[in-house]
């Protein structure tokens, strides 16, 4: 790698996002106010989510919050999940809801996200948090594409003016991460994984943001020279390491900035969950 290319590293933000959020949970809860409380709804026996779940847990602890952990079987009805929201929505201890995805194929994930109270939703994908972030009025942001924008922010990069590309069109990153960078006056296309001459629009990008979940998705030479990329991709392979959805070592030959898989964007959706926790309680209260 070039010294011209800097790694962006998460790891390091994500901790001082923690500790800041550690800080205001210990004056808050000093001043008589409740502790922030996280419930985390794992349906079923994913490996992945199961280790995303424990991160999620440990990392409450960790600033002070206290979390609930709610796991039902893969086989749980919707009905019965839709009931178990419905009593995390009506408990005031709980200022925070997640449901941790993808959820199995027999329960309507639009459905879940829509019946966890708008206030409650820390993961900010229910369709009123959504429409705040696409107004441009305050409300739980999602917490990958808001950790992205802290990154963009740590390196001193400022989207005004730029054109952004966003590879991957996902209601959890790819569309709230648009909508982010307009909001930041980038100019900004959203393309997807089968877009036609996808490296002819993805050489024009100043700020590059990929979330296809396909490994190596974007070859270095595509990237324009001086690019920024951030790498939201996150696929385990048969050796049991982990790559991203951008071909790292050749495009860190060409960008400017490029966040690493594991430890680039990963570790910021988890802090971001939190300080949206921590929101949550102050909003309530
Ligand atoms: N309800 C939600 N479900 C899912 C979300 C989400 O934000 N809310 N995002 C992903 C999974 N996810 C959090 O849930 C998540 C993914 C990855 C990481 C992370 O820190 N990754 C590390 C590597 C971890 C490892 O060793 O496996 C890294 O990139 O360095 C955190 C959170 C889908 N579901
Ligand atoms: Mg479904």
């Amino acid at each position: 790698m070039p010294s011209a290319c800097q790694v962006l590293d998460g790891r390091t933000l994500a901790t001082q996002v923690r500790s800041e959020v550690a800080a205001r949970v210990a004056r808050r809860c000093a001043a008589g106010a409740s502790v922030p409380g996280l419930a985390v709804v794992l349906v079923g026996e994913d490996p992945a989510s199961q280790v995303y779940v424990r991160h999620k847990i440990a990392a409450c602890e960790q600033v002070g919050m206290r979390s609930l952990s709610h796991r039902l079987s893969a086989g749980v009805s919707e009905t019965e999940l839709l009931m178990l929201i419905e009593q995390l929505n009506a408990d005031p201890a709980v200022h925070g809801i997640l449901v941790q995805l993808p959820l199995p194929a027999h329960i309507d994930v639009r459905r879940v996200i829509g019946r966890i109270a708008p206030g409650k939703d820390v993961d900010g994908f229910h369709p009123e948090n959504l429409g705040r972030l696409a107004a441009g009025v305050p409300g739980l942001r999602p917490c990958t594409p808001k950790g992205c924008m802290r990154l963009l922010a740590s390196a001193g990069v400022d989207p005004c003016g730029k054109l952004a590309v966003v590879v991957g069109a996902s209601t959890i990153v790819g569309r709230p991460m648009a909508l982010e960078l307009l909001k930041a006056e980038a100019t900004v296309l959203v393309a997807h994984k089968q877009t036609c001459d996808l490296p002819q629009l993805v050489r024009q990008a100043d700020i590059l943001v990929v979330a296809t979940g396909v490994p190596g998705l974007i070859r270095g030479d595509w990237i324009k020279p001086g690019a920024v990329v951030l790498d939201v991709g996150i696929t385990r392979l048969a050796d049991g390491r982990l790559t991203g959805d951008v071909q790292f070592e050749t495009a860190s030959a060409r960008a400017s900035w490029i966040t690493p898989v594991p430890g680039g964007v990963g570790p910021m959706t988890i802090a971001c969950l939190l300080e949206n926790t921590l929101e949550a309680a102050e909003a309530s209260a």
